[in-house]
């Protein structure tokens, strides 16, 4: 049933006469009963509507005050009066419950609440905790990395707070709470530290962010004891490292070749099958270059008529299907010297053996050689021409170098040719063909080229022409190669008849120009994609290269300066000076540098009062002097590094000394100082008198030992009675270089042959030595 309300009833809830109301509702309602009419709910909330309207508040707070349940509300909403109609109308409908009617104060409850729904908080001026969603923020995301999103994502702030105080108590800024969070962060995660192989400990310091003591110390507990400028090899460092709570990492360092070259394996699938590349080895004169020509001039003529041949240090000839690239550079020096720029090219040998002449000893070396490089050998039994030839006495030789003939149960293959005639090349080149095919030979056409170079020189009109061998990959004209210290871009690129070519395959040898420079016989070459890389990289051989010829450089001491003024090495003989006042250090220089002549110009670069310490020493080492000392002693660290680095230290007690050496090295003159170093002590046991060898002494040593070539005093009674040196010393009836304490040996004299049983051998030498 819908509740009915009157309109007296209402006007007396509400104080007012019901004709008021009655003109409210005219015509909004049934009016024909006066004020006994009743309104439905729709009508009755028109009515209040209305009523409200009528009756706004000139001032909010005047009311507020009045009504204490109003105040509440009121609270959240700003203080300021003059606000919109809209909180008014609600706050009339607070006045609801003046309404009796349970119906009614449900429907003003429920416009309450909608009313609560819109209200808007305006935070401007309103001081809201925003505290607790920063701690919410928190704990969703403690790890925030501190990277510049974290800074994007701020957490709410309150603009109240930017006064820094609150309370009394100090409020961290926003900048410094993220500060503390990413030191809490860097506290917990232990710091990440790259070892590699060697380290110093001050340099591990440095990186763990720690002092060195604090190492040194760890390090001490560990039972290795290091100074700050001491090297430490990996796992000790790791051991450190990880107990002082850092997180060590090998450290991986990616050379400039890595990142330049393909180093990766070539897969199965792309390998191909490549020709071998062959060389010729054997004794002078046993017909190397002869075999060569013939195998070259079998196949120019029947292969490749027309081309102009040129010599450019390899070709390749065709053999049935395939082809056979020879290397012109004959002999096993050219191969060696290659190899040992780390080039091995070659995968078999063909070791020329003269029928006539037989294995000689450059064939010897040519065996050893190969067999040093692991390739595999071909003999060929040259000149079988000549009537004198003799096959199985060359086969007969091999065996004593294990080159078994495969004739003879072995597997080394013996060709019998003749150069001159052209006997059997093709069965050698079959051999030849044979073998590679045994070798299974492959490479990958579908890389980068790699390689080496054969031969290089600079040709007047074409610039830096380099001959090379594509070992794996393909070379095209316009790569960016580089071979050793050489960079540049392939200009031309011709094959051995002459022939430009686009492109060259595995085992090809071609001759390039565009090369900035001659590279070295025998330097790996790498086309590269990278060439400020390469240039990069060429720049870094260099240097090397300069460090090493640095390094190989004599350094100056007063026993060679003779020989490198005469080779024109040094012009000047610098100096450093060290003594106990400072009158000795004047007065030494002034000698020393009148010591100058047309030759050489001496420079004491250095002259100080004290002793001779590290410093010195690596001043010495870096301007190549040598250092001079008057009444000083090097300091113990000073001492090792002069040793280390093969600085001349030399220490004088008169000047007159110091200016005499100086003088008599610069004249090549320089007495070397040579003392007695004591070996041992033998007793005579017994004497045997020899014809044509004289008397052999049956010994036993009592001291030390006796070295073959020693010098020997012999003592008689403690009177030194000869002074002579050993001719032989044997034990039992072998000859020995050296008989200890405690051992019997036979000994005989070179002059000396007057010797008694009882007398005493002491063995001593002589040896040159540095005065300290
Ligand atoms: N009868 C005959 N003579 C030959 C044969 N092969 C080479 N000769 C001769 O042997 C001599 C030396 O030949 P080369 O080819 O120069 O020998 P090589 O080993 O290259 O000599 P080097 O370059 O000096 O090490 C020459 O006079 C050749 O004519 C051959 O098969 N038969």
């Amino acid at each position: 049933m819908i509740k009915q309300h009157r309109i007296h009833e209402l006007a007396k809830d509400m104080g007012l006469p019901s004709k008021d109301l009655m003109e409210i509702m005219e015509g909004k309602a049934d009016l024909t009963k006066k004020h006994m009419s009743a309104l439905d709910d729709e009508q009755l909330s028109y009515l209040f509507e209305k009523l409200t309207e009528r009756n706004q508040l000139p001032n909010l707070d005047s009311y507020l005050e009045k009504k204490p349940v109003a105040k509440e509300a009121a609270k959240a909403r700003p203080q300021k009066a003059a606000k919109p109609k809209k909180p008014k109308e609600k706050l009339q409908t607070v006045k609801l419950p003046v309404v009796q009617d349970p119906e009614a104060e449900k429907a003003a409850e429920e416009i309450a609440k909608q009313a609560k729904t819109l209200r808007h908080v305006e935070t401007r001026a309103v001081d809201v905790n925003l505290d607790k969603f920063n701690e919410k923020y928190d704990r969703i995301a403690p790890q925030t990395p501190k990277t510049k999103n974290a800074v994007t994502k701020q957490k709410f702030t309150s603009r109240g707070r930017r006064g820094g105080f609150r309370g009394g108590k100090k409020v961290e800024t926003e900048a410094q709470r993220l500060q503390r969070l990413r030191m809490e962060n860097i506290k917990k995660t232990p710091l990440k530290v790259l070892i590699p192989d060697e380290i110093t400990v001050g340099e591990l310091a440095a990186r763990m962010k720690m002092t060195a003591a604090n190492i040194i110390k760890k390090l001490m507990g560990l039972g290795v004891m290091a100074s700050i400028s001491d090297t430490i090899d990996y796992d000790t460092a790791f051991l450190v490292a990880s107990e002082l709570g850092c997180a060590p990492e090998k450290e991986v360092v990616v050379t400039i070749e890595e990142r330049l070259f393909e180093e990766e394996e070539d897969k199965n699938e792309d390998l191909v099958t490549r020709s071998p590349i062959v060389v010729v080895m054997g004794h002078v004169d046993h017909g190397k270059t002869s075999l060569l020509d013939a195998i070259r001039h079998a196949s120019v003529t029947s292969t490749e008529a027309g081309g102009i041949t040129q010599h450019i240090g390899a070709y390749k000839v065709k053999v049935g299907d395939g082809e056979i690239t020879f290397l012109d550079t004959p002999g096993h020096e050219a191969f060696t010297a290659m190899r040992a720029r780390g080039a091995l090219m070659t995968d078999i040998a063909i070791l020329v053996v003269a029928a006539d002449d037989g294995i000689m000893p450059q064939t010897v070396e040519a065996i050893n050689h190969a067999k040093a490089a692991g390739v595999s050998i071909i003999v060929a039994i040259n000149k079988m021409d000549k009537p004198e030839a003799n096959p199985d006495r060359v086969m007969q030789e091999l065996t004593e170098y294990e080159l078994v003939p495969e004739e003879w149960g072995g597997d080394v293959i013996c060709v019998p040719v003749s150069a001159a005639t052209k006997q059997g090349i093709d069965t050698l080149l079959e051999m030849v063909q044979l073998t590679a095919d045994v070798k299974e030979l492959k490479a990958n056409p579908n890389r980068m080229a790699k390689g080496a170079v054969i031969e290089a020189k600079l040709d007047k009109g074409r610039g830096p022409v380099a001959t090379v061998l594509v070992q794996n990959g393909t070379l095209h004209r316009g790569d960016v190669v580089i071979a050793g210290t050489a960079v540049g871009r392939v200009r031309a690129m011709t094959d051995e008849n002459g022939r430009r070519l686009e492109e060259a395959g595995p085992a090809t040898p071609v001759e390039i120009t565009g090369l900035a420079e001659v590279p070295a016989a025998g330097d790996d070459f790498n086309a590269v994609e990278n060439e400020k890389l390469a240039r990069e990289l060429v720049e870094k051989r260099r240097y090397q290269q300069k460090q090493e010829q640095f390094n190989s450089y004599q350094k100056v001491t007063l026993e060679n300066l003779f020989s490198q003024i005469e080779q024109g090495e040094s012009k000047e003989l610098s100096i450093i000076v060290k003594a106990d006042v400072q009158g000795s250090v004047e007065a030494v220089r002034q000698s020393l540098e009148k010591l100058s002549n047309d030759e050489v110009k001496v420079r004491v670069i250095h002259g100080a009062v004290g002793a001779i310490t590290e410093s010195d020493v690596m001043l010495a080492e870096a301007s190549s002097a040598i250092i001079v000392g008057f009444n000083v002693r090097p300091d113990p660290l000073a001492r090792n590094r002069a040793e280390e680095a093969g600085v001349d230290l030399r220490l004088y007690r008169v000047i007159y000394d110091a200016i005499e050496d100086v003088e008599s090295a610069m004249k090549g003159m320089l007495a070397p100082k040579i003392r007695e170093v004591d070996l041992g002590r033998a007793e005579i046991r017994q004497v045997y008198r020899i014809s044509n060898v004289g008397a052999v002494a049956g010994c036993y040593v009592t001291e030390g030992k006796i070295l073959r070539g020693a010098k020997i005093r012999v003592v008689r009674d403690g009177i030194i009675i000869a002074d002579d040196e050993l001719a032989s010393l044997k034990r039992f009836k072998d000859d020995v270089k050296e008989v200890a304490q405690g051992y019997e040996c036979g000994m005989s004299l070179q002059k000396f042959n007057d010797i008694k049983e009882g007398d005493f051998f002491e063995a001593y030498m002589m040896e040159e030595y540095r005065e300290d």
